[in-house]
């Protein structure tokens, strides 16, 4: 397993080794040891997936109170993933660094995103569907959650929006109603 540097030094691309014969293919897809070994967390406490169609925009979210650091891998289609630094301590605060995930089945695309707590986190959907599953290090905490803009200004993420064929992302009431990164309330340092 590969534990790969980003643009954002906290943010790591998790490249498992592939084992393939005549059956087909394994792969270890976590595993604690190697977490350990590179200095990331290593216990996760829920497990999320959802399934959206194309053009769905998710975000950008994170928890106050109880920060969840998410380790994102995508089962079927294809997303552009965005983490976006919120802690203020950070060299990285209020940048933001987008990768393409496609399922761990497509050669030369095998990776999944390790996003750490005090940061936020939104995917858009680029294919037909996908199906997106994330372990998180903390429980859903719906008191503590929080949603930036997806096009908010100041962050200036460059959603990869030609791909929708100029259909505007479809977003949730919750995050069309997302605070501007300058007034969000951010998680405490
Ligand atoms: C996130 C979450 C939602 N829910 C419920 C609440 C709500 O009725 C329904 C849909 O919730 P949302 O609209 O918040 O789902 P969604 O917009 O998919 O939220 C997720 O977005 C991505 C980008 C993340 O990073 C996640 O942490 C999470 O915030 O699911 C849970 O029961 N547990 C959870 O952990």
């Amino acid at each position: 397993m590969l534990i790969l540097n980003t643009a954002l030094a906290d943010v790591k691309l998790i490249q498992p080794k592939r084992f393939g014969d005549n059956r087909g293919w394994f792969t270890e897809v976590f595993n604690q040891n190697s977490f350990r070994d590179a200095h990331l967390p290593a216990q996760f406490v829920q497990d999320n997936q959802s399934f959206s169609t194309r053009g769905v925009l998710r975000g950008l979210h994170y928890q106050l109170g109880q920060p969840q650091g998410k380790l994102v891998r995508v089962l079927s289609g294809h997303i552009w993933d965005v983490a976006v630094d919120l802690r203020r301590n950070s060299p990285d605060f209020g940048k933001w660094a987008g990768f393409h995930l496609k399922p761990l089945t497509d050669e030369g695309e095998i990776h999944s995103l390790w996003i750490p707590e005090g940061f936020a986190h939104g995917f858009l959907v680029l294919s037909e569907t996908a199906e997106v599953l994330y372990k998180t290090t903390n429980l859903y905490y719906p008191q503590g959650e929080r949603s930036i803009l997806w096009n908010d200004p100041t962050l200036n993420i460059a959603w990869p929006l030609d791909a929708l064929n100029g259909v505007a992302p479809s977003v949730s009431p919750k995050d069309a109603q997302g605070k501007a990164f300058l007034e969000a309330d951010l998680p405490p340092v």
